[in-house]
């Protein structure tokens, strides 16, 4: 299905290479400290990626780049072949199929689970109506399938106040579903999750990805594992190493730098 936001004034990215992103030589320096440092990462099309890496080796970093916050001093952001990223701000980004979620729920707590859904879905418009009445039968259709897909069906007339914590972070993913993104970025989805919770995230992720690419950078290993196929390693600004998770584990240079130090984080 179009998305309505795919306009030609938001072209969608041509991925006709396989590659939703492309990130080249990517350096951000703070007062002569290098964030990232000649960064070279690429995101395939449909893929679900993990980032890991220990405190302050650039992850949070690297996702302002691409949403636009940060500038880099160097290097090339590209999103599909075509659209260069580093030439929109913050909101045209997002309004190209980039959205961001970041580690804290931000959904509206006075409104109902699917209040807050409609108000993602008007974003666009500027002005928000609440009333059901006033979608179309797609957007409908669309609040119906977001609803099933992050398993608030149920719960749909709901206040969000009265959600569960990981609940909220479902609905979260689920107004970010909402704006049709093509990349989704997850900032530690799990953390102050149940352990039930955190096996249902893993599930709603693993069946985000096809549809969309999503990246998501996390602490927790079990949940990493549970959920990658391709794991990226960044240190000091760069990406370490790459690969499967087994892969991964038994890199000598990540078990030095990062999964050695996994207990003090
Ligand atoms: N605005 C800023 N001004 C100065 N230094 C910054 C700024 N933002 C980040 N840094 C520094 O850049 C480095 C990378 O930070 P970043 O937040 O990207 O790491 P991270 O991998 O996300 O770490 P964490 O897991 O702790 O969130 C850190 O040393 C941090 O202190």
């Amino acid at each position: 299905m179009k998305s309505a936001l795919l306009t030609e004034k938001n072209p969608a990215p041509d991925t006709r290479h396989g590659m939703i992103l492309y990130m080249e030589n990517v350096s951000v320096s703070f007062d002569g400290f290098k964030a990232l440092n000649d960064l070279n990462l690429y995101i395939k099309k449909g893929e679900l990626r993990c980032l890991i890496g220990a405190n302050g080796a650039g992850k949070t970093t690297l996702m302002d780049v691409i949403t636009g916050k940060t500038r880099p001093d160097t290097g090339t952001v590209s999103y599909g072949q075509q659209i260069n990223l580093l030439q929109h701000n913050e909101e045209q980004i997002a309004r190209l199929g980039i959205g961001r979620k970041f580690q804290k729920p931000t959904v509206f707590e006075a409104l109902s689970v699917k209040e807050n859904l409609y108000l993602s879905l008007k974003m666009d418009k500027g002005i928000w109506t609440s009333l059901w009445h006033a979608l179309s039968a797609e957007q409908r259709d669309d609040i119906d399938q977001i609803l099933h897909t992050i398993g608030l069906l149920a719960m749909q007339h709901c206040q969000a106040s009265e959600l569960s914590h990981g609940q909220k972070q479902w609905l979260e993913i689920g107004m970010l579903l909402a704006a049709k993104p093509q990349l989704l970025l997850v900032d530690e989805p799990v953390a102050g999750m149940t352990v039930s919770e955190a096996e249902r995230t893993a599930e709603l992720l693993t069946s985000l990805a096809g549809e969309h690419s999503v990246v998501v950078v996390e602490h927790d290993m079990g949940f990493v594992r549970s959920i990658a196929r391709t794991v990226t390693v960044l240190h000091q600004g760069s990406v370490l190493a790459e690969g499967t998770m087994d892969a991964i584990q038994s890199h000598p240079e990540v078990k030095k730098v990062y999964l050695g130090e996994e207990g003090h984080d």
